[in-house]
């Protein structure tokens, strides 16, 4: 792919998102050709991703390109300018799925080795990893987060205020989390004074050492280590689940097994075989040959033992029913389905699940499909509490009314892998007692943990760049906004006490007079936030990467319903620019409700923000004036859109996320045409403005004549495109309107 400096690269993603995108490219380029901009696509989603990985027995017809790598290089070029949707951080069953998908297609790749014995299946295995989890964000996000709702989304929130569930003082929701033996409470953390290599070793009780990785780590690095013990994990979901057994509230299980792809699907494991812990005793030899991964939920289970003869199958399904008399009720993921909580672990993704739940009143889907209130089970401490935070405040005020609430924009600390986020190759669990090390060169043990057998033990690097890129950024947001803005730091973690060092030194770089910056433990900051929200006050959330991710879901769901409504724009560290659409992911329901009944009901708003931006800076940037008067005229569509209230329903037979692309199609085309600054554009839009508002009646009527009826879309993880097409571009009208320009 060759690259102009007045190129947009747009992702393409996977489930709802690369529908939407079907239907919304065709309009965009029809707006970016007239200021001599290309929007090239570029496919990262998981199915292109498995076909790039293993091209050697593809026909060339099968093959893709391999546009994570193609990408990931240009976060390095100060003229990237992308715009990045939401793809599938895959489990281990979602990649299982992908590949029996291609390969019925009749692509030539290989299965997924679960259990790898010979060389060759561990390098398979190995190729496949890199595609495991999430494989895709961290390799783009070569820059820190700003993610906000812009003022005409806020406006529009408490125009057409969502639904928001009742709260109960008595409500018996909380969040449970592990008291000692986690991560939180062994984490410790250095900073380097000087740049050096470090070991991360094993040493086994007889005094064998092995190597585990070895780190180059750069002067001014914060190297962590933490340890979580099994032992304790696994007692933690005893006593929680007799707990919840005892008081009659359900028990959910709140992590993120995409994200934290090596440790949370071990943690998972560990829920699953606690929970049913007489069926995994009974049956685990059994379990063992068939190939049972417990870490891909029971869902493993089911999907192994449906080859055995009928009798063992019924034998064994009644052992897991029975399993069940002795636990709590289990929050469902579709109760309908019979699909559970611990099914598969992408199902239920803590950012999302928790706010969720809270904006629901508190209350999860029960087995009998009736709302209940549920113990949260968030192992990890150390961010668990915020939820309990939230939980407290809303049983003491109610839930929060988005009609008068203030906003909580991030900054985010995520460039180069910071953190947690970026500690899976550093993440082990532990296949005998011992001790685990970080050393020096020369054989200076800096910090270590005694570990046992199972005890999950990790290391997260976070880089001094970053950091001094992520306090300029929020110094910047907060004199921009005039917003407080809050560093939630809590003194109580080792790695918090090396960035409040960092931040304090760094905030000396800037001019902060006037600005209100302050460092707040994570329950100070949570609180002091919400007691300004409910006021309608704003303040600036500037967090580190997992809180981040957790915050510009659980803030946007509360403000807006959901955070694909949310800008999100990652300033690169080199200079390039990444907009990312929306803070939520890429809605598998979605796409259900599109196979069943033709409605799609994704928000494209994220992708419309988005656009605005990269537009915007394509203007500054590249000195193109088009691009700039496409980006004013673009926000005043969307907030036309907003005021017009012509987003997507939830219902199908009304207007959906093709109608919404055809009226910001419409409502563009006529801010272009009325413009002044360029005559030439504004002449040669009018006629698609004229033709687009001549024909609304007509074209929105074959926008929903379409639903209501089964759409076939030739596949799941690699739907064929022609299919797509029709689906997702079903109005004539409108698309002999937008040819009629190209
Ligand atoms: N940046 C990224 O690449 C991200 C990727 N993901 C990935 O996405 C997948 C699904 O994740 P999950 O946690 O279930 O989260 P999702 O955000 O996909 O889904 C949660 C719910 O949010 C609502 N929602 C999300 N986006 C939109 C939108 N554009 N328009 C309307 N509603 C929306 C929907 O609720 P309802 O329909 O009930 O209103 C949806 O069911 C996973 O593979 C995950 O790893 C997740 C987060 C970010
Ligand atoms: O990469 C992923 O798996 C999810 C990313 C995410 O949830 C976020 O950044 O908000
Ligand atoms: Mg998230």
């Amino acid at each position: 792919m060759t690259t102009t400096n007045q190129t947009i690269y747009w992702t393409l993603t996977d489930e709802a998102p690369s529908l939407a995108t079907c239907s919304l490219l065709p309009i965009v380029r029809t707006f970016t050709k007239a200021a001599g901009i290309d929007v090239k696509i570029s496919d990262i989603s998981l199915a292109g991703r498995v076909l790039s990985a293993f091209p050697e027995k593809l026909t060339e017809e099968q093959k893709a390109e391999d546009g994570l790598s193609f990408l990931g290089a240009l976060t390095q070029d100060p003229h990237a300018n992308i715009i990045k949707l939401p793809n599938i951080s895959a489990s281990i069953p979602q990649l299982k799925a992908c590949i029996a998908e291609l390969q019925a297609e009749g692509c030539d790749i290989p299965n997924y080795p679960e259990a790898p014995q010979t060389e060759e299946d561990k390098a398979i295995q190995a190729r496949y990893s890199k595609i495991l989890g999430s494989a895709v964000n961290p390799v783009l996000r070569e820059g820190n987060s700003d993610r906000r709702a812009p003022g005409a989304v806020k406006a529009y929130a408490r125009k057409f205020p969502h639904s928001m569930g009742e709260w109960s003082k008595a409500s018996r929701t909380h969040a449970d989390y592990m008291r000692d033996g986690d991560f939180f409470s062994s984490e410790q953390s250095i900073t380097m004074d000087q740049a050096g290599d470090v070991r991360l070793e094993f040493v086994d009780q007889a005094g064998n050492v092995e190597v585990k990785k070895e780190l180059s780590l750069e002067q001014g690095e914060i190297l962590d280590s933490m340890r979580m013990s099994c032992r304790a994990l696994r007692e933690f979901f005893e006593e929680t689940m007799q707990d919840a057994k005892e008081t009659g509230v359900m028990w959910s299980l709140h992590v993120k097994a995409t994200m934290m792809k090596v440790s949370h699907p071990i943690v998972f494991g560990h829920a699953v075989t606690v929970f049913y812990k007489e069926l995994f005793e009974k049956y685990g030899d059994l379990f063992e040959e068939l190939g049972v991964n417990p870490n891909n939920g029971i869902g493993s289970v089911y999907d192994k033992i449906s080859s055995l003869p009928t009798s063992k199958r019924e034998e064994i399904e009644e052992a897991i029913h029975e399993c069940l008399e002795h636990r709590p009720e289990m929050a469902m993921v579709d109760s309908v389905k019979g699909i559970t909580n611990l099914h598969v672990p992408s199902d239920v993704i803590v950012d999302a699940s928790m706010p969720a739940m809270i904006r629901n009143g508190g209350k999860m889907w029960g087995p009998d499909g009736k709302p209940k209130d549920t113990k949260a089970v968030m192992p990890e401490s150390t961010y668990a509490r915020i939820y309990q935070e939230m939980i407290n405040f809303c049983k003491t005020n109610g839930a929060f009314d988005p009609t008068t609430m203030g906003t909580v924009p991030n900054v985010g600390l995520m460039a180069k892998k910071a953190e947690e986020y970026g500690s899976h190759d550093k993440t082990f669990e532990m296949m005998a007692d011992g001790i685990m090390r970080v050393v020096t060169a020369d054989g200076t043990v800096l910090m270590q943990h005694d570990v046992e057998k199972g005890d999950i033990w990790r290391a997260c690097q976070t880089k001094d760049e970053p950091v001094r890129d992520w306090v300029k950024l929020a110094v910047t947001r907060a004199r921009q906004s005039g917003m407080p803005a809050v560093f939630w730091l809590d003194h109580k973690r080792a790695h918090d006490r090396e960035l409040i060092k960092k931040v304090n030194t760094y905030l000396q770089d800037h001019d902060t007079d006037g600005l209100d910056i302050s460092i707040k433990t994570y329950n100070q900051a949570i609180r002091f936030s919400m007691d300004r929200m409910i006021r309608g006050n704003d303040t600036i959330s500037v967090t580190g990467n997992v809180l981040r991710d957790y915050l510009t879901d659980l803030f946007p769901i509360m403000e807006l319903g959901t955070s694909a409504k949310m800008l999100s724009v990652v300033p690169m560290l080199k200079g390039g620019g990444m907009y990312e659409t929306g803070a939520g992911g890429s809605a598998p329901k979605h796409v259900q409700q599109v196979e069943e009944e033709n409605h799609l009901r994704w928000d494209s708003l994220g992708e419309f923000l988005a656009l605005a931006v990269s537009l915007e800076e394509m203007g500054i940037k590249e000195n193109n004036k088009r691009a700039s008067i496409l980006a004013k005229t673009l926000d005043a569509a969307t907030g036309k859109l907003l005021e017009n209230n012509k987003s997507p329903s939830r219902k199908t037979g009304e207007l959906d996320n093709r109608g919404s692309h055809f009226y910001l199609g419409m409502y563009w085309a006529q801010e272009v045409a009325t413009q002044t600054e360029d005559p030439e554009l504004a002449a040669h839009f009018a006629p698609l403005a004229k033709t687009l508002s001549d024909n609304e009646a007509q074209i929105v009527a074959e926008l929903s004549a379409v639903q209501g009826k089964p759409a076939e879309l030739g596949g799941y993880y690699h739907a064929n495109r022609e299919n797509v097409k029709k689906v997702m571009r079903p109005s004539e009208t409108l698309n002999a309107a937008l040819a009629a320009l190209s």
